[in-house]
């Protein structure tokens, strides 16, 4: 057992991350090397994302994403009217990128969207310290994300300072040794990311495979299908089997984005 001291965060072992994802959790470390970690009274957490995603039939989480390092850019969205055009199209959260290097992501596109629509919102960004959940709270979000290539054995003292900010987490993960450290970590929501971060390529059978496995492990909590969705067709494989997808890419880039996410979801 420890007993944590919020002046002392986990300490992370970045140089273990490969590739592209490697180098940007470098410079957003680097972004917060001097933030004050302290979180602050713990706060009530109003399940607002949980309970979004737990809705019967899957979930639309929509993201607002500008621009991705395997993309470029994708579209000059402006966060809050995107965002309303994906509540009018079904969308049950908005998933909001506020990395600004190879997102084009901001913290006012996140304020904005949390004071526009009626929706939960998810921090989307590479989490390496524990100002950037602080941040989060403070700027209205439900959740954040973190991601368990990145924060390995502190994804548990990652999700506890997410709860005591009163933030739900999307814990994400993309092979079977991180669902396990997501499991063990106790984790209510998991997200299987299709698209692996370090080289940036997309299969999409990773999200029913580790799925399944979340299932037949006894996991009862919410599961999140993410990355490379385009089309009805694209969503057979993890229609009966998650309770939500994240849909950025193709949804940003349609030029209608309440009826690409009608059309997707098939609504
Ligand atoms: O644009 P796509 O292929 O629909 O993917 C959305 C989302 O899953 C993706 O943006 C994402 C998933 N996990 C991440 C972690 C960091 C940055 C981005 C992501």
């Amino acid at each position: 057992m420890s007993a944590r001291d919020d002046t002392a965060p986990v300490t992370l072992h970045l140089d273990r991350v490969p590739g592209v994802l490697g180098r940007i959790v470098h410079e957003r470390a680097a972004d917060y090397a001097g933030a004050d970690p302290a979180l602050g009274p713990a706060r009530a957490r109003p399940h607002r994302f949980e309970t979004a995603l737990s809705q019967p039939g899957l979930s639309l989480i929509a993201e607002v994403k500008r621009a991705s390092p395997s993309q470029g850019a994708i579209a000059p969205l402006e966060p809050l009217e995107a965002a309303r055009a994906y509540e009018a199209g079904g969308a049950r959260a908005i998933s909001v990128l506020t990395e600004p290097r190879h997102f084009d992501g901001t913290a006012q596109a996140l304020r904005d969207v949390v004071g526009g629509v009626a929706v939960p919102a998810l921090r989307k960004d590479f989490v390496v310290h524990p100002a950037m959940l602080r941040e989060a709270a403070e700027w209205g979000a439900s959740a954040a994300l973190l991601m368990v290539s990145v924060l390995h054995e502190a994804t548990a003292e990652y999700l506890h300072m997410a709860h005591h900010l009163g933030l739900d987490a999307l814990v994400e993960v993309h092979d079977e040794r991180e669902l396990d450290i997501a499991l063990a970590a106790g984790a209510p929501i998991i997200g299987v990311n299709n698209r692996d971060l370090t080289t940036l390529h997309i299969d999409l059978e990773v999200s029913p495979r580790l799925i399944r496995r979340a299932r037949d492990a006894g996991f009862t909590g919410v599961l999140v299908a993410e990355s490379g969705y385009r089309t009805p067709q694209d969503l057979a494989s993890v229609r009966d089997l998650a309770d939500a997808v994240l849909v950025g890419s193709s949804l940003a880039g349609s030029g209608d984005l309440t009826r690409a996410a009608r059309d997707l979801m098939q609504v």
